[in-house]
């Protein structure tokens, strides 16, 4: 049995067999850690001139509570405890957990809990089932004092790795291409402003359109079978600051559709088109006057597209009236071969393909703002829908488009780098400027697979 004394900032255990009392655990930052008096396997002979051997831990705890001022341990020092070097450890939650709601934890009052996203420092994880950690609020900054105990087996109660098929909207996330339903893609398929060519936008790319208010069909395919499964509880991170001479960092923009992520990522690109791009998406359909292959689109046949798709080359793609679109894997390539940041927007399903070494994706979420700033916001805003082009909101799409939103946050969170709350649409993309340029030119967390050197 272990019982912490939060006092001293220790656990103690009692040797059944030999009725001794032993350290069980110094907490991280607490009063014995501090002291560097107090170790794990250190024996307790006398609390306060007590002998404590054969008693309950229950036992020495009242005679801690009875005694007043200095308290006098006694102690035999285990032998085999190496002098503590504490190497920090970082992770990212990739699941939530609440102590309070395990009960294999020891001791519930020293657990912490933490939602998927979270970061945390790892300080000690000399007990192979349970670590000491504390989570920090800020990137980078570690300030915080609280102490919590978490179980890094996956096999906890508690932490148990999830996986996203077992959500209820995943009976969408397992699509094929004849699910393919209604989409209103526009008849313009890009988009020239001032010369420049805006190609792939999701208003007439993104394959996702709602076929009723309550109802919404997803029609894009994702290309990697394990696309839709986190498999662990925590991801290892390490902060990475991208060097110069290296490809800018992927950037995905993720949202609910409606939220207003193809009009950011259109006025980002808008203002800085030799900086920022978006990869030109392949399409089966036939070229028109006036457009350029590898401009608009990559134009390709029907049997190279199919080729692409078994070779696992498109992030997403879909079909409508019936020519095959795709935004492949080469055309992210391009873009940042070309020294330019590379925007998509893809379902936040397919970002985890897109989660790789060679492209550090950074994956902004475009949050709805509160209830009264969006209805105020989108007043003059129109929608497309495949009934009717053009529209005004109607509280049935503002009501759609919350419930979306935060149904998306809570499902991929932990995925996000940042969250953009798109209110006000000229300060939304300002601030999505300084997030582009936080990611390609400051410390940002990555998970340690991506920041090591490749075998
Ligand atoms: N902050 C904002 N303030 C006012 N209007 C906005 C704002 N953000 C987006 N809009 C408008 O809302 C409408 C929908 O935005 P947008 O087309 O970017 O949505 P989306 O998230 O890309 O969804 P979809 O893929 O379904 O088109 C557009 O008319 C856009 O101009």
């Amino acid at each position: 049995m272990t019982i912490v004394i939060i006092i001293i900032g220790a656990t103690i255990r009692r040797d059944e067999e030999t009725g001794g009392i032993f350290i069980a655990r110094v907490i991280h930052g607490g009063l014995a850690d501090r002291s560097g008096l107090l170790h794990p396997g250190d024996l307790v002979v006398e609390v306060n001139g007590n002998p404590v051997l054969g008693l309950e831990p229950e036992q020495v705890i009242q005679i801690l509570i009875n005694s007043q001022g200095t308290i006098l341990f006694k102690v035999v020092p285990n032998a085999a405890q190496s002098s503590s070097s504490h190497m920090s450890v970082y992770m990212k939650a990739m699941v939530d957990y609440c102590p309070l709601q395990d009960s294999s934890i020891p001791c519930p009052d020293a657990g912490m809990a933490f939602s998927r996203g979270d970061l945390l420092e790892v300080v000690d994880q000399s007990d192979g089932r349970w670590w000491q950690a504390r989570k920090l609020p800020v990137l980078r900054v570690l300030k915080q004092r609280e102490q919590w105990w978490s179980q890094p087996s996956p096999g906890h109660s508690c932490i148990r790795p999830l996986t996203l098929a077992e959500n209820e909207d995943d009976a969408e996330d397992k699509r094929t291409l004849t699910d393919v339903e209604e989409l209103s893609f526009d008849e313009a398929d890009s988009d020239v402003t001032d010369g420049i060519y805006l190609a792939g936008f999701r208003r007439t790319f993104r394959l996702w359109r709602r076929t009723s208010f309550r109802r919404r069909r997803q029609s894009c395919t994702t290309c990697s079978p394990n696309s839709s499964t986190l498999s662990t509880p925590y991801e290892e991170v390490a902060l990475y600051q991208r060097p110069p001479q290296e490809n800018h960092r992927l950037i995905i923009l993720v949202g609910a559709s409606g939220v207003g992520v193809t009009e950011l990522r259109k006025r980002l690109i808008k203002l800085n088109p030799s900086t920022f791009q978006g990869p030109v998406p392949h399409t089966t359909r036939p070229i028109r006057a006036g457009e350029q292959t590898g401009r608009e689109y990559h134009f390709v046949t029907k049997e190279l597209f199919e080729y692409m798709v078994c070779n696992h080359r498109f992030v997403e793609y879909g079909e409508y009236k019936a020519h095959l679109y795709g935004t492949s894997t080469d055309a992210i390539d391009d873009v940042l071969k070309r020294g330019r940041m590379c925007i998509v927007d893809v379902e936040p399903h397919s970002v985890h393909p897109l989660r790789t070494r060679k492209l550090k994706p950074y994956v902004i979420f475009i949050k709805v703002p509160d209830p009264e700033r969006l209805r105020q916001t989108r007043r003059d805003a129109r929608l497309i829908t495949n009934c009717t082009i053009n529209r005004a909101f109607t509280e049935d799409d503002f009501m759609e488009l919350e419930e979306t939103s935060h149904k998306m946050e809570a499902k991929y969170k932990q995925l996000f780098d940042s969250v953009l709350v798109n209110e006000e649409l000229q300060d939304a993309c300002m601030r999505l400027g300084s997030l582009v340029h936080q990611a390609q030119n400051e410390p940002q967390w990555i998970p340690v697979s991506w920041s090591r050197p490749e075998a």
